[in-house]
């Protein structure tokens, strides 16, 4: 996925200006303070909010219109940040509406669907009903409907929120196996980072502050307030950005 250039933003509220990335496999993560820009660049690259500005290209394909979006989004399992569910629908029939979503064919919803819950671990529970999970097995529920159909992107706006640290290792090592896949994980935790990204992007006031590996984000670390290098890192860009603006 390239996005070149791209704004953003809700009447007459600019939030995106000039931002470009390009996703490959392995994992990102997208940190940021709140209001940066986070949800709006995923909800952008997952063509659920035309484009106001710039180029998008999904899987060779530049996405210029609501056809093409539409073509593209096989391509991609968007995982919204507190996604919505109707807590009476079993987690197959979750999953399996994902793949629905997705426009799987239908002759491999099933298989796929299976597939998806195996890999998160609920294969034994595809007959619970949604409300009646845990927060973290719910988390991987939605996991398994951004992975079903095996996407080429997946798009994770902060995943990780109200998990137990037992269960965000778990979830950890979920991700480690998704190889082949181009994952942008939007988190405010950077422990997540070092866990298990090989690349960093930072975002302030709507702009992309830096693109680096996480170990080059260990080289801003100055020494400042934060418990790790990464955190010490992160902060002393923001603060940075502060000084210039
Ligand atoms: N639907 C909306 N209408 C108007 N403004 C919005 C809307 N959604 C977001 N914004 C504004 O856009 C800016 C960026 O918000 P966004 O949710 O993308 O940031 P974020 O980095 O994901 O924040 P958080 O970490 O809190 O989730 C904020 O100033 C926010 O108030």
């Amino acid at each position: 996925m390239i996005a070149e250039h791209v704004s953003q933003g809700y009447g007459h509220t600019s939030v995106l200006a000039d931002v470009s990335i390009r996703l490959e496999a392995g994992t990102i993560a997208l940190l940021g303070p709140n209001g940066a820009g986070k949800t709006t660049l995923l909800r952008t690259l997952a063509t659920v909010q035309p484009l106001r500005g710039g180029r998008l290209e999904i899987c060779g394909q530049d996405v210029h219109s609501e056809r093409l979006a539409r073509a593209a989004r096989r391509s991609l399992g968007y995982l919204p940040q507190g996604f919505g569910y109707d807590p009476a629908m079993s987690v197959f029939d979750f999953v399996f509406y994902g793949a629905w979503v997705r426009g799987v064919p239908r002759a491999e919803r099933t298989e796929d669907t299976n597939e998806a819950l195996s890999y998160v671990g609920l294969a034994d529970r595809a007959r619970e009903k949604m409300g009646r999970l845990s927060g973290g097995m719910r988390q991987r529920a939605g996991i398994a409907w951004a992975i079903v159909g095996r996407p080429a992107i997946a798009l994770l706006d902060e995943p990780t929120v109200g998990l137990d640290p037992e269960q965000r290792i778990d979830f950890r090592n979920l991700l480690r196996g998704l190889t082949g896949t181009a994952v942008l994980l939007s988190t405010h935790l950077t422990d997540d980072v070092d866990a298990v990204c090989d690349r960093v992007i930072v975002m302030d006031k709507g702009s992309i502050i830096f693109t680096g590996t996480t170990k080059e984000l260990k080289t801003k670390d100055d020494g400042g307030p934060g418990n790790t290098s990464i955190e010490r890192g992160y902060i002393s860009l923001l603060a940075q950005g502060d000084r210039v603006a």
